[in-house]
């Protein structure tokens, strides 16, 4: 279990992550998500002693991640920042590390073949690419068979068997009662691989819950509506807090009013629709809605089909 008690991390004036407190259990993934900036790797490297936290504290099964005698054994983490020496091969690399914790040869050769890295474990580090060096940062948390995993970004550079690969060692690993703690921006890769979220938008937790409830708690009435008079429908449905998008011509997506609601608008203004469909909320929709106020790097690329609270047609 990961136990974080107003955990603070200024650097210089910017508050980097502002008093979280949160657990996380084992037996579960727990995904952290929150946008560019928010605060999730500094979170993470506190977890394992890479950053002193400013206030608060946090612990690893009970201690501070420097206070277990075998860290290697309780935490496996893939972080960001790497040490690898780029003149090593990933085997030595592993070996070295193995070592310092008397961890068998064979348990090196064990994780690099359960990573996928055989065929390049006697190549040099530095010649690696970014998926390669992703497993081989998986392979060095797996090490010590730890009680606790903490992967920032694994999946990031990954191919797709690779993305499955993670997905099922985070599922598999909780399963065996293990604590497993997996940042990502992927969301339907994190809604296939969670069963709880905490969400940190600049450096405070905006939710944290089972991810049924992050996502049915966000949750907005959906339906994509076909029809013959795409304009006149969205003229007819145009409302506050009704957000509509033109898929294509005969499409559009209707948040904010339910299919009876539709219906019945429509009925009444003599528009003919001939298909009306419920949409199930996605992770990322309800990831979007958690997180609008708390993006501190926007992008300005808009959907030019969508109209916000407006019955205008782009
Ligand atoms: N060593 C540092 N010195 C100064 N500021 C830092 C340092 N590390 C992080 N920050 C700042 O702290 C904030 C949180 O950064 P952090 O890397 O934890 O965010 P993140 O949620 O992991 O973002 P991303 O999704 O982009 O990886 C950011 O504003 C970042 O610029």
């Amino acid at each position: 279990m990961i136990t974080a008690e107003a955990l603070t991390k200024n650097y210089g004036t910017k508050r980097a992550v502002d008093s979280v407190s949160f657990t996380v259990q084992p037996g579960k993934v727990t995904g952290f998500l929150g946008p560019n900036g928010a605060g999730k790797s500094t979170t993470m490297r506190m977890i394992v002693g890479l950053d002193r936290p400013s206030i608060g504290n946090v612990t690893v099964n009970g201690r501070k991640y420097a206070e277990h005698a075998a860290p290697l054994r309780e935490v496996g983490a893939l972080l960001e920042a790497k040490s690898v020496h780029k003149s090593r091969s990933a085997r030595t690399h592993l070996r070295a590390l193995a070592a310092t914790h008397s961890i068998p040869k064979k348990r090196v050769d064990d994780v690099i073949e359960l990573t996928g890295l055989e065929a390049v474990a006697t190549k040099k580090v530095g010649g690696f690419s970014l998926g390669m060096g992703q497993r081989l940062g998986i392979a060095v948390a797996l090490l010590g068979d730890p009680q606790t995993l903490i992967l920032d970004e694994p999946v990031n550079g990954l191919d797709p068997e690779g993305v499955l690969w993670v997905r099922n060692l985070a599922r598999y690993q909780a399963a065996q009662g293990k604590t497993v703690f997996i940042s990502s921006h992927l969301m339907s890769e994190m809604a296939l691989t969670a069963d709880h979220l905490i969400v940190i938008g600049r450096g405070r937790i905006i939710a944290d819950a089972p991810i049924d409830q992050v996502i049915g708690g966000t949750n907005v009435p959906t339906c994509r509506v076909k029809t013959d008079s795409a304009e006149e429908l969205m003229n007819a449905l145009a409302a506050q807090d009704v957000q509509l998008t033109r898929l294509d011509a005969a499409t559009v997506e209707v948040a904010g009013l339910d299919g009876r609601a539709i219906a019945t608008r429509a009925m009444e203004t003599g528009i003919m629709i001939y298909e009306l469909t419920p949409v199930k909320q996605s992770l990322e929709a309800a990831y979007m809605a958690l997180t609008q106020d708390e993006v501190e790097y926007h992008s300005h690329v808009g959907n030019p089909l969508t109209t916000a609270n407006s019955g205008k047609q782009a």
